[in-house]
């Protein structure tokens, strides 16, 4: 979308039911019916990375599903974020189930194409195997990027059963590849039982600081938002969130569920804490519908990426501005 041109906007719900119709996120437009977008929606229906449950493949139309509620003002962060800048739904990347190393090529590959039309990304999930060749891609164009990563698990495993990209792994390789920016790495919401105390210390030779869930529920999220702030600064940021960051009961529709972690509430005001960083994509990974109940874990996955959407939609507004 050029400066001057309005962008398109959602279905407009007092017209037509919010429940009418196929699901874009947020009843967007189809990415093919604007040409560009300045944010792009996408989802990667992948899960043949799982070390447990399977069933992240069908989340980004769950995701799409529970975002038909959505409305287009966000009075947490004061913006209509469909408004300020055109986004879109860019559709499913498909790829290949049965080999994960093309699956992974794939994704990067489509990555570097939407990426390349100056579209930031904001991707539905599939496994957390998929953030490895997103934030191969976004390092190619941005260069080593800060990492904001919120999950109850670290994901910087070496292998499981040998293979190397899987959905607990995909930080390791991604460090090893020099892709991240290892002064400004954090784990948010992490808790639960480790394989061993190398783990941690392992994670820690990364660069990773740790967030854990229940540092948030001690010192509250506007604190954990101020301090992840200072250590992000100005550089370039990539959000990854596995919606298993949340309590089980805040999002019981998740592959590898782990007991104490935080509220949908409290991952929702740590974003919005971040409304300054210089967001360049994100992902929101982990949702298995098959083991959700009444949206709960679609929902939540919904308003996370609307906050993530509304953040980046707010600077590229700003940025045109400034122009
Ligand atoms: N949910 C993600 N991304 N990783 C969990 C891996 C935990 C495990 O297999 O021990
Ligand atoms: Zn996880
Ligand atoms: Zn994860």
């Amino acid at each position: 979308m050029s400066s001057n041109e309005t962008p398109r906007g959602p279905v407009d719900s007092s017209r037509i039911p919010r429940y009418a119709g196929p699901a874009t996120f947020a009843r967007l437009p189809r990415l093919d019916e604007v040409g560009t977008a300045d944010v792009a929606v996408v989802g990667v229906p992948f899960d043949s990375g799982v070390s447990y449950r399977p069933g992240a493949r069908f989340g980004g139309n769950a995701i799409r599903e529970a975002s038909r509620l959505l409305r287009p003002y966000n009075p947490a962060q004061d913006a209509s974020p469909f408004a300020l800048a055109q986004v879109a739904d860019g559709g499913d990347i498909a790829v290949n189930p049965f080999n994960i190393n093309e699956a992974v090529d794939t994704i990067e590959a489509a990555a570097d194409e939407l990426l390349g039309t100056g579209a930031r990304l904001m991707t539905l999930g599939g496994d957390h195997t998929i953030a490895l060749p997103l934030l191969r891609s976004v390092a190619k164009k941005h260069g080593p990027v800060a990492l904001l990563h919120f999950d109850a698990h670290l994901d910087t495993w070496d292998t499981y059963f040998g293979a190397e990209y899987t959905h607990g792994t995909p930080f390791r390789r991604a460090v090893e590849e020099g892709i991240l920016d290892t002064s400004a790495l954090s784990h948010v919401g992490t808790r639960g039982p480790l394989y061993g105390k190398q783990d941690l210390t392992d994670d820690e030779k990364m660069g990773f600081g740790i967030v854990t869930s229940a540092d948030i529920y001690r010192r509250g999220a506007d604190e954990v938002a101020d301090q992840l702030r200072q250590r992000i600064g100005d550089r370039p940021l990539y959000i990854s969130i596995d919606i298993d960051c949340l309590d089980p009961a805040h999002a019981p529709g998740t592959g590898t569920p782990e007991a104490g972690g935080m509220t949908s509430r409290e991952l929702l005001e740590i974003l919005r804490g971040l409304a300054s960083c210089n967001l360049v994509s994100a992902d929101v990974v982990e949702v298995a519908p098959a083991y959700d109940h009444a949206e709960i874990t679609s929902v939540a996955a919904s308003h996370t990426a609307y906050e993530l959407t509304t953040i980046m939609s707010r600077q590229i507004a700003a940025a045109r501005k400034d122009a």
